[in-house]
């Protein structure tokens, strides 16, 4: 919003609305007491360049920060260049302004901080020299459209890039750049670049996706976060023709475990047995997901069948032995999982759902067959 407020104010003033500049130049020049003040260069010198006078500058009944932007003082039209420098001061945006070549004119302290360095040091930069090579060339291209008259092709909307600091740090930031055609009086065309740092809303947008895909109680992906990998695995397995494994484990009698110890305690045993199917994973590439209440799921992306068995019979040993004396229940306490494990070598499923099944429904023999076992289908 902000970014269209200080682009109508610049409509407001530019090119077409000289009038407009015009009252500007005649309030200048009433108050410094020039009457010419758009023919008088050193006068516009005042006006726009912080090296002169800034006493007077600070002053001005226009814009008393003008003084904090770096104006080019050659080859520009100074009433223009006052006039933007003044509102792009007043924007609370990071707003900088380039020439047809890709050339820092001005930009603001706001601008100044994302770049990276002082306005002074920025100004007469080329612009460019602060973008990633991927995305230097598709702005330079844009300028190039613009400079061949192809003005409803110069504009880019609002993109996220990353901007090489002048310090040589990276930052995540959205840019848009917005033509401001050239004047009849003169100017060059420029274009005006606004710019927010992302920092903060990525570091936010990261936490609420872990937040989104972690399961609350124990940690572990949940079962969006499941059905997402499955997929991924899925195609990445079936193109680098890989095996997949999926094991599915479910707690016995856990109902059992809840009505005799109550669910708080039932939910510190989820929690244990969470830990130990996530450190019973082979691989980093693995994931350990909980599928529902107590039941998980392990995705074992080019893990062939012999693999997932010992993964399970990890899970299956290490879960026997769980003590639950930390909790205060006795040490006879025990609880067991039943494991159901399906296997893509040779193009047997046609989909990720299909092998689900598989496992699922292994897992449901390993519970008719008694719990505490693992039944596998290849
Ligand atoms: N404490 C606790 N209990 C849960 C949670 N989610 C599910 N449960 C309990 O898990 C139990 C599952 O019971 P059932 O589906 O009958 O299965 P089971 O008792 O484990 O029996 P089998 O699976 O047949 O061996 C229910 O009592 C649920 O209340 C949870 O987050 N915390």
């Amino acid at each position: 919003m902000q970014a269209d407020k200080c682009v109508n104010m610049i409509e407001q003033y530019r090119g077409d609305s000289l009038e407009a500049l015009k009252k500007l130049d005649d309030r200048w020049a009433a108050y410094h007491g020039d009457a010419d003040a758009t023919a008088d260069s050193s006068l516009l010198t005042h006006r726009g360049c912080v090296d002169t006078d800034s006493a007077a500058i600070l002053d001005s009944p226009f814009n008393a920060n003008v003084a904090t932007l770096n104006l080019p003082s050659t080859k520009v039209q100074p009433g223009l260049l006052t006039t933007l420098a003044s509102v792009i001061n007043h924007v609370n945006e990071a707003i900088f302004i380039i020439n047809e070549q890709g050339v820092l004119q001005m930009l603001n302290p706001m601008a100044a901080t994302l770049f990276g360095a002082s306005i002074e040091d920025l100004t007469e930069q080329p612009w460019s020299d602060f973008l990633q090579p991927e995305v230097k060339e598709r702005y330079l291209s844009l300028l190039a459209q613009g400079a061949n008259g192809q003005e409803a092709l110069a504009n880019m909307g609002t993109k996220e890039i990353v901007l090489q600091r002048a310090d040589s740090l990276s930052l995540d930031v959205d840019l848009s750049l917005s033509y401001l055609p050239a004047s009849p009086t003169g100017q060059g065309a420029l274009y005006m670049g606004v710019m927010h740092n992302l920092t903060r809303h990525k570091a936010q947008y990261q936490a609420l996706r872990l937040q989104a895909r972690t399961d609350k109680l124990t940690g572990l992906a949940n079962r969006h976060a499941f059905d997402e990998e499955i997929e991924r695995c899925w195609v990445d397995c079936n193109n680098d023709h890989q095996p997949l494994s999926l094991v599915v484990i479910d707690v016995d009698y856990f109902k059992l475990f809840n009505d005799r110890y109550g669910h708080v305690n039932g939910d510190a045993c989820l929690k244990k047995i969470a830990a130990v199917i996530d450190s019973a994973l082979p691989t980093s590439q693995c994931m350990a997901a909980r599928y529902g209440g107590e039941e998980f799921a392990l995705i074992l992306p080019n893990c062939d069948a012999t693999a997932a068995q010992l993964c399970a019979q990890r899970v299956q040993t290490a879960i026997n032995h769980l003590s639950f004396t930390d909790l205060g229940l006795h040490g006879s306490v025990r609880v067991s999982v039943s494991q159901g494990i399906a296997v893509e070598t040779l193009g047997q499923y046609r989909t990720s759902k299909a092998l689900l099944c598989a496992a699922d429904t292994a897992l449901y023999r390993a519970k008719s067959d008694g719990r505490n076992r693992i039944n596998i289908r290849v």
